[in-house]
């Protein structure tokens, strides 16, 4: 049995685009490092320096080309992600935007995509994101919490399930954007090499958490 014992944490970042009006949410799909083959909001490691605002909006930038408005940009939540026999977990702030400026475009680490809020796919997501997500579609933030994540055994992962892209060009919300449609020759990889083993989401009623602590706890809450 693997230990969930965490000693540190380190700062990440995960935005949601959100289309109120449509009901879609924009996901990218991770091309490489790490969760790859996956659809994600968009989002990384906060540089030194940086508050975890700049680093997600800096993020967003990079990975779906697009800019949000500091007004328009709010913390949904903070979840803790614990990965067995790991003691690092990633204290990951997430936010959410419905209005941004720019042309949605592709990168060498992401390929964006609208989805339907009755259409995301989450069985080739993170498998705790069924879970949290739908609470920022919902309202029903800002959260906090904490995330298992278990390592799949070997022969569960099959590397070779490459997926078939094709491109095409769409128009949303008046903005001309070239998409990808992604297909699975076989079964499709779900939920990369991780596997939830457990999790506790909590709606957060006293306010926006700034921090989580290591027990999964609001260490403070932004002012
Ligand atoms: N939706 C979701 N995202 C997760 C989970 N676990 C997890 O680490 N992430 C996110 C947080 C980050 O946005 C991303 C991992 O960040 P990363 O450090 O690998 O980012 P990156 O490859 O883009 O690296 P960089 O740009 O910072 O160099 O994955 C999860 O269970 N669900």
């Amino acid at each position: 049995m693997g230990s969930f014992t965490i000693a540190s944490k380190k700062v990440l970042t995960l935005v949601l685009v959100i289309d109120k009006t449509e009901q879609k949410i924009l996901l990218g799909y991770k091309k490489r490092g790490f969760g790859a083959h996956l659809w994600n909001g968009f989002g990384g490691k906060v540089e030194p320096g940086e508050t975890t605002r700049e680093g997600a909006l800096r993020e967003l930038e990079e990975e779906a080309g697009i800019t949000v408005k500091s007004e328009d940009f709010n913390k949904a939540g903070i979840l803790l992600f614990q990965f067995e026999n790991d003691p690092v977990a990633l204290e990951t702030h997430v936010y959410k935007t419905y209005k941004y400026q720019g042309q949605i475009r592709e990168c060498e680490e992401m390929r964006p995509q609208w989805f339907t809020f009755t259409d995301i796919p989450y069985d080739q997501m993170w498998e705790d994101d069924r879970i949290w997500l739908p609470m920022v579609l919902n309202g029903q933030d800002p959260f906090y919490g904490r995330v298992y994540l278990k390592r799949k055994p070997v022969e569960d992962i099959k590397e070779d399930e490459a997926p078939v892209v094709n491109t095409s060009t769409s128009t949303h919300a008046n903005h001309s954007t070239t998409m990808t449609e992604t297909s699975f020759t076989t079964s499709q990889p779900k939920s990369g090499p991780f596997v939830l083993w457990d999790y506790q989401i909590e709606h957060s009623l006293q306010g926006v958490p700034r921090e989580v602590a290591l027990d999964g706890t609001i260490a403070s809450f932004e002012s």
